[in-house]
């Protein structure tokens, strides 16, 4: 796996966290997060259409990954289709569409819009280095918060993550879990409690996993437990992820998110939000405007151990929900701590 990347890599460092995310030049190596942590599977794509569909699919989900995935896509398109513009660009469209929420999908086939040229045929040199800056650059600001995140929390008795936002969700370290890796490493936090994030269990399969790989002690818990655990005195901080952050700080996040917000604001629980600014979206006034994905009824079947849904039954399974920025006490982005109210102008 090692010879996919030169040595002397970045991506490489071990305090970069464990790559999930792997690109040799022509084919787009990914460690399928559907089958975590029962069996590590690398799928190999090297068309636009399966990167699309392991974006929809979740085989790679978390904001920043979903947007280092489509960088790379957009190179692998631009061989597909012999470089021709035309083409291309449609390719980006559809990749552009692929889930709705996370900013940073969108925000990177910007970028590798840009980076195409405005000649008849796409610039693939300026393709692959751009797509690679888009990596090494998450890498950096993953490091950069885990330091700014890492030592805004102090010596604390527990915190409360939701989600996963590790390695798997991230080109480097992670977001929110970088933070927290950090703050233990560090001896700052004597526990750590993982939501399993209902119902595609983000939580017991993908952060449990993680965490026991960077040898972080951690309890996982059902989300109606939180307002127990916190009523009990056991946190002290919520550290999430994001998946677009408004003008206004209201954050996009996993949902049952903004529950968690709920809850730390009635127990005096601090609630910290960790996203690199490419998760910002300036052009959005407040939460209200964003769009949240919807998706299939199964999720929550199959999280009860059903195949269909029982006779009769609908179900509503919105994946994302949006926490109010008044609700947070700090939001951690590569460039520092910014507190309420949140100003991001200039910080994209
Ligand atoms: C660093 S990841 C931050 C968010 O992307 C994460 O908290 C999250 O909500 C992921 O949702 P998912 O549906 O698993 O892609």
């Amino acid at each position: 796996m090692s010879s996919i990347l030169p040595i002397d890599s970045p991506f490489e460092a071990p305090e970069n966290g464990f790559q999930a995310i792997r690109f040799d030049g022509r084919v787009f190596h990914l460690l399928d997060q559907r089958e975590l942590p029962a069996r590590e599977r690398w799928l190999q794509l090297d068309d636009l259409d399966s990167v699309i569909a392991a974006i929809r699919d979740l085989a790679v989900r978390g904001a920043p990954a979903i947007g280092i995935t489509a960088a790379y896509g957009a190179v692998i398109r631009a061989r597909e289709v012999g470089l021709e513009r035309g083409p291309w660009l449609e390719g980006m469209a559809r990749l552009e569409a692929a889930r709705p929420t996370a900013v940073n999908l969108s925000w990177a086939v910007a970028r590798m819009r840009r980076a195409a040229g405005e000649a008849e045929r796409v610039d693939l040199a300026r393709l692959e280095a751009e797509a690679r800056a888009i990596h090494a650059e998450d890498i950096a600001a993953n490091q950069a918060m885990a330091r700014a995140g890492g030592s805004e929390i102090g010596a604390c008795r527990g915190i409360l993550t939701h989600c996963n936002t590790g390695s798997l969700a991230t080109g480097g370290v992670g977001t929110a879990l970088g933070v927290i890796i950090q703050a233990a490493k560090d001896g700052r936090v004597e526990r750590v409690f993982a939501d399993e994030t209902r119902p595609w269990l983000q939580g017991s399969r993908l952060t449990a996993w993680e965490l026991a790989r960077a040898g972080v002690e951690a309890r996982v818990l059902v989300e109606g437990a939180a307002a127990a655990l916190m009523a009990a005195g056991e946190v002290q901080w919520v550290v999430v992820g994001a998946d677009r952050i408004a003008a206004n700080g209201d954050v996009a996040n996993k949902i049952g998110t903004y529950a968690l917000a709920v809850l730390a604001r009635h127990h005096g629980v601090k609630m910290m939000v960790v996203a690199p600014s490419s998760t910002l979206d300036p052009a959005m006034e407040n939460g209200q405007g964003i769009e949240i994905e919807q998706r299939a009824a199964d999720e929550i079947w199959a999280a009860a151990g059903l195949t269909e849904a029982p006779a009769g039954f609908a179900a509503w399974n919105p994946v994302f929900d949006v926490t109010p920025g008044e609700l947070i006490d700090c939001i951690v982005t590569e460039q520092g701590v910014h507190r309420p109210p949140y100003d991001f102008s200039g910080a994209r």
